[in-house]
């Protein structure tokens, strides 16, 4: 059925919802538990189609710093059919064109569907349209239409989503012409699969570019404490090991991410996945350290007090479900202040602008800040110094990017991410190599300044982060993969440019690492929030 080339996850019952991934043997930490060649779909989404391959998946912009480590590309040709699906090579172009594009190209070429098309509709019409012409065999057929559509809950629950359901269907229903052979039910209930079970495309450094559905993939269930991670190499989807588990062990996945509090989990399950989520962080309630706050909400200090007092008469926040902290008044005044903050980056999110975006991020970072409630690395005030720092390398602004940096590699990522092989940390630190990379041939930067008349040694700081990810990347990402052979070549190329032909010059240079990592260290207290 799907495209498999290794797999240490068999398919069984599951003590927590249905069928599950389990592993076959034991599996240390740091190993590919499952690799699918190719899902059975996937989509590029939007945005991303005039830089983004639709056959390999691989991402060809001029991106910003940290992201897309392999350089070596011309972008991506559209098709000269719809001139809306790009393809990098002749090959991949060819591929396509078999796999799928020959049905699609019109479709896509139509002036109502062209680049407008949800991509979940395009998922759908994918699923109608190959089955339809047999590029799906019944096996695995049978395996897509094994997968749970929570159909009847998106019915159940009505509104305007289940509108937009019924819609999108619609879409991809007529779009497939497929009305011989499935009927707009059937489609329905296909988009709730796709809805159920789709996986974010990604590139290895994380950048959203699509979504893809597999039948083997998406037996896996999901965890806010989950045992394997999804790491994805353009049509390659791995699922890799955080931490050892033990043969006939069920292996998790996050959906969602689990290091939000308790309530925002489960109510961003509830509604985008319609289940309460039974894993085993969530059966303890609030009470891991993703719900701790600094100081009990009971000792706000007055100003505080009053300014969540004030939230509370004008603001929805606190009766939002995903707010939930407590009844009293004091979990109120809580749940308000972390409402205000979630709410600050969700609008940074949804806006174009990464001026607008750096100001309600840093509105957010305040609160969190003043009202004494958040550790660093408890949410939202983690997510928004992530995102302060994107949006400071898209605005030019390295020097302070670069410390936001610093102190998240300090201070965040080791409680979040505690496996130092974990992807998303393994991806930051390589960030912020680059990062620094940058900053240090800014000459007339004020940071890059002052870092050297401290007697910093930039490349040195340099060095030990890109020494750290190369130490890690074949556990996140596998010794093979294009992001550790891009590691590798940095690595390789820094230390050119250290030696300069002269082999002993890297001699004590971890001692040297050691020294410079007390300053580094010191950078990481440098923003006040
Ligand atoms: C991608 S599927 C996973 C495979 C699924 N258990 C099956 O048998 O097809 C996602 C669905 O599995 C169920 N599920 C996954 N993780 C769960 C959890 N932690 N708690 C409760 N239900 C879960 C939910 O119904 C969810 O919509």
């Amino acid at each position: 059925m799907t495209m498999s080339n290794q797999a240490y996850a068999r398919i069984g019952k599951s003590q927590t919802s249905g069928n599950g991934l389990f592993a076959d043997k034991a599996i240390p930490a740091g190993e590919s538990v499952l690799s699918i060649s190719r899902p059975l779909v996937g989509v590029v989404e939007a945005a991303r189609l005039s830089d983004t391959c639709a056959n390999c998946f691989k991402w060809t912009a001029e991106s910003s710093i940290g992201s897309r480590p392999n350089v070596e590309s011309n972008g991506v040709k559209a098709c000269t059919g719809c001139r809306t699906v790009g393809y990098c090579s002749r090959a991949c172009q060819k591929e396509g064109w078999k796999r799928h594009h020959k049905y699609e190209c019109e479709i896509m070429a139509s002036t109502v569907s062209k680049g407008n098309m949800p991509t979940a509709a395009r998922a759908t019409m994918q699923f109608l349209i190959r089955r339809a012409k047999g590029l799906i065999n019944d096996e695995t057929w049978e395996s897509v239409l094994s997968m749970e559509s929570h159909i009847e809950d998106m019915r159940a629950a009505g509104g305007e989503k289940w509108m937009e359901v019924q819609l999108v269907a619609q879409g991809a229903w007529a779009f497939s012409m497929t009305q011989a052979e499935f009927t707009l039910g059937f489609a329905t209930e296909m988009l709730g699969r796709v809805l159920t079970n789709s996986l974010t495309l990604v590139t290895p450094t994380y950048d959203p570019v699509g979504i893809c559905i597999d039948p083997l993939a998406a037996m896996a269930n999901q965890s806010c404490d989950p045992n394997a991670v999804v790491v994805m190499d353009g049509p390659v989807i791995s699922f890799r090991s955080l931490r050892p588990i033990k043969k006939d062990e069920e292996i998790f996945i996050s959906y969602v991410d689990g290091t939000n509090p308790f309530a925002r989990r489960q109510q961003e399950l509830k509604q985008r996945w319609h289940f309460t989520c039974k894993c085993t962080k969530c059966q303890k309630g609030p009470t891991t350290p993703s719900d701790l706050y600094s100081i009990s909400p009971n000792n706000l200090d007055a100003k505080w007090k009053a300014t969540a007092d004030h939230l509370l008469r004008e603001t929805p926040f606190a009766k939002e479900p995903a707010n939930y902290v407590g009844d009293d008044v004091n979990s109120r005044r809580a749940a308000v202040i972390q409402g205000v903050a979630f709410d600050k980056l969700e609008t940074a999110r949804s806006t174009s602008d990464p001026r607008q975006a750096i100001s309600l991020i840093e509105d957010g970072m305040r609160t969190c800040f003043q009202s004494k409630l958040f550790p660093v690395h408890r949410q939202p005030y983690a997510a928004l110094r992530h995102d302060l720092l994107v949006n400071m390398i898209s605005t030019g602004n390295h020097g302070i990017a670069f410390a936001q940096g610093a102190k998240s590699y300090f201070h965040v990522d080791p409680v979040l991410f505690p496996e130092p092989h974990h992807p998303m940390r393994v991806v930051h630190n390589w960030r912020l190599a680059m990062l620094l990379m940058y900053l240090g041939s800014e000459q007339d930067n004020p940071m890059t300044r002052d870092m050297v008349e401290q007697g910093v040694d930039l490349g040195i700081i340099i060095y030990g982060l890109l020494i750290e990810v190369q130490s890690n990347v074949a556990s996140s990402h596998g010794k093979d993969s294009s992001f550790a052979r891009a590691v590798q070549r940095k690595v390789q190329e820094v230390e050119v440019d250290m030696t300069r032909g002269d082999v002993g010059a890297l001699r004590g240079v971890e001692k040297r690492i050691e020294k410079e990592w007390k300053l580094f260290r010191q950078m990481g207290s440098w923003m006040q929030y």
